[in-house]
């Protein structure tokens, strides 16, 4: 953490990237990816629910702990569901003492601004390292109509307001969603701690993907700010049609795969 202060001290950007299993999180830990995110984004990228509402604290305490198994180097950060946090403040304590005992996190993150400073000064104050969430937050999406940029016009400096309480909070980085560039940068350069953006421009400190956009794994439309470093979707499509037409064709298994 305190690490990623200096990189942002220095100018340079980092990347960050979510994980939910194993394999994923050491390729990118070997990647030199600093910080994992165990996002509730499980929700619609694991489990194939169409928000990230229903996920709960139980669905993704074993992802948590997969992650932290697999990783050497990472930081990893446990995103705190819909519901487990946001009823006040001992709340959200208990939740994170669950994903930092049982998942074994190193920080959690929770969505939203000025209206959870309390809520993140609770586990800062307890010994738990928070990220913060502004902007479009997707726990939300039902009360801010979708799919939308936030923080344009005079909304930019709620944004500045919500991202300056988090850090005095205790916070120590905040990620801003789908928020104008010029704002974004605005809230990066008003802040000690680092932002880490995802549509949010090329100025905040560092950067965060879903790993399937990153990686084309997920398949469909993806958001505006998702640039697609491989086709594992074609990749993973051919691979497994061609298992199956060599069992068809009777070509798997060959004497080499085979015990006599
Ligand atoms: N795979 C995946 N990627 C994500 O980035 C992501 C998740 N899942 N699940 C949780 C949230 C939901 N998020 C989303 C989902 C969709 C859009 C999207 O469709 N955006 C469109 C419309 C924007 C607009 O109308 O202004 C875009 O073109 O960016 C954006 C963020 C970000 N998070
Ligand atoms: C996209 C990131 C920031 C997130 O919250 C998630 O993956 O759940
Ligand atoms: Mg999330």
């Amino acid at each position: 953490m305190h690490h990623l202060r200096e990189l942002k001290e220095r100018g340079e950007a980092w990347p960050m990237l979510t994980a939910y299993d194993m394999y994923t999180a050491e390729l990118f830990d070997e990647a030199g990816i600093p910080v994992l995110l165990v996002g509730d984004s499980a929700a619609n990228n694991v489990f194939g629910y169409d928000t990230t509402v229903p996920v709960t604290v139980d669905e993704l305490l074993p992802l948590v702990r997969a992650v932290t198994r697999a990783v050497k180097y990472a930081l990893v950060v446990a995103d705190l569901p819909f519901g487990s946090y946001q009823l006040s403040p001992e709340q959200a304590l208990a939740t994170a003492v669950r994903f930092m005992k049982e998942g074994r996190a190193h920080a959690v993150k929770l969505e939203g601004g000025r209206k959870f400073a309390p809520h993140v000064e609770a586990l800062t104050s307890a010994g738990v390292p928070v990220m913060g969430h502004i902007g479009f937050t997707p726990q939300s999406e039902h009360n801010l109509g979708g799919y939308r940029v936030q923080g344009r016009g005079t909304a930019g400096e709620e944004l500045v307001a919500d991202a300056l309480a988090l850090q005095e909070a205790g916070a120590f980085s905040v990620v801003m969603e789908m928020v104008p560039a010029e704002v974004a940068k605005q809230v990066t350069h008003s802040l000690q701690i680092p932002t880490v953006g995802i549509g949010a421009g090329p100025d905040c400190d560092a950067q965060v993907l879903v790993w399937q956009d990153m990686a084309g794994l997920r398949r469909g439309k993806a958001p505006r700010f998702v640039k697609r470093y491989a086709n594992l979707a074609g990749a993973l499509s051919d691979a497994a049609t061609a298992f199956a037409a060599d069992v068809r064709r009777g070509e798997f298994p060959a004497a080499d795969h085979s015990f006599h």
